[in-house]
């Protein structure tokens, strides 16, 4: 079959792991016969360098025209000190927004060889690590009213957490159906004790849970479960959660399975339309080095063949090809222990692809 495919690299090592999510995607094409046309389309830093905004609005038309978007990382220091409108991730932000992503997929699963690597390997050892956290993206404090203003002691800044029903009742709901696909568990994560958001947020899950009789609900603070992430990840099948929780508990998801360059993400839309991403950012710490880890982004590809292009059997083959890569001892530095050997990201993607029949 015939896709179009957007290819957002953006900035840092954005730019490298998605050209090896490409690399990964070509042989696909050609084990399997598809053919991927793509379309390279600039964002964030490397956007404003170019073009003095973080996306331009033919990009958005662009992305329009295409089966899914490919997305790598926007951001870096020498874009930290532009105003908040004018930032990299605005561009981010804003084909979350207009494309209307508000279901945000974050699978955390600890894959067999890398069980070592866990911090908490002598849990995930024993009990395993397989969640799926989901994500509303597009509400709550990142998308409401925002400003400075002089308050009682001069300055103050703030920025409004306000969710309405449908919009928790919308990602409430696609919690649910994957639940249904999964262990039938779900815990929706807030902070009900506290915020009147997060009483709203917990009376319309439990209605929303009415017509998901086969799926248990449990809520939990959400300082308990970044407590329960850190030292009994075993306890979530289906975590559902506000935009600001889940950012904050997917990165802490992705130290438990050894890495956070090994998470992927898929955002969503109403119709099924997505962007998929690794959960990481542009670690301008390591950009440049061509040290970092493209199997986050690789794994996106894999939850793009499968949820965007119909394509379940391609996406296991990438699954299968990243636990022998493992399996065959290959690490970047991030996952690397003694006795395996260390790769670069080029050589990971080039030994990953080739690992697919
Ligand atoms: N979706 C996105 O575009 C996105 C996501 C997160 C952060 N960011 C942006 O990225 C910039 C840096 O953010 P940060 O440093 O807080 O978070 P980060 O995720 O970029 O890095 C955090 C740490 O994890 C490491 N790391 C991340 N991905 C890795 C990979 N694939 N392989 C090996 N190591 C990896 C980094 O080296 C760093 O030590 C900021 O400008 C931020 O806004 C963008
Ligand atoms: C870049 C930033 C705004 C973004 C977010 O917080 O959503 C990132 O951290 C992520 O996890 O995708
Ligand atoms: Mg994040």
């Amino acid at each position: 079959m015939d896709f179009k495919i957007a290819i957002i690299p953006g900035d840092g090592i954005g730019v490298d792991v998605v050209q090896e999510g490409v690399k990964v995607l070509n042989r696909i094409g050609e084990v399997y016969g598809h053919t991927f046309k793509y379309e390279h389309i600039l964002a964030g830093g490397s956007c404003i360098d170019a073009h003095g905004t973080p996306l331009l609005d033919e990009s958005i038309e662009i992305c329009k025209s295409c089966n899914a978007i490919l997305f790598g990382a926007v951001g870096g220091p020498k874009w930290d000190a532009l105003p908040r409108e004018q930032r990299p991730e605005r561009g981010l932000a804003r084909l979350r927004r207009e494309f209307g992503l508000f279901a945000n997929l974050r699978p955390a699963k600890i894959y067999e060889d890398l069980k070592e690597n866990s911090p908490l390997k002598n849990r995930v050892i024993e009990k395993g690590l397989d969640l799926m956290l989901i994500r509303d993206l597009t509400g709550g404090i990142y998308f409401n009213e925002k400003g400075r203003r002089e308050g009682k002691y001069g300055l103050e800044a703030y920025d409004m957490e306000c969710y309405s029903v449908m919009e928790i009742t919308r990602v409430a709901k696609k919690a649910f159906e994957i639940a249904m696909q999964r262990k039938k568990r779900v815990i929706s994560v807030d902070k009900a004790n506290a915020l009147e958001t997060s009483k709203l947020w917990r009376d319309t899950v439990i209605e929303v849970a009415k017509e998901y009789p086969e799926v248990e609900l449990k809520h939990m603070l959400v300082d308990k479960a970044a407590m329960e992430l850190a030292c009994n990840p075993s306890v979530f099948d289906v975590i559902l959660t506000t935009s600001i929780f889940g950012d904050i508990l997917s990165d802490e998801a992705g130290v438990a399975t050894g890495s956070v360059g090994m998470l992927a993400s898929a955002s969503l839309n109403e119709s099924g339309f997505g962007l998929y991403e690794p959960i990481h950012g542009t670690a301008p710490d390591i950009a440049g080095k061509g040290i970092a880890n493209p199997l986050a982004t690789i794994a996106s590809v894999a939850m793009m063949l499968e949820i965007a292009l119909g394509l379940p059997q391609e996406a296991a083959a990438i699954d299968r090809a990243i636990n022998q890569v493992l399996r065959d001892g290959y690490r970047t530095p991030d996952i690397y222990t003694d006795g395996t050997t260390k790769v670069t990201t080029v050589e990971m993607g080039t030994l990953t692809a080739e690992r697919i029949a």
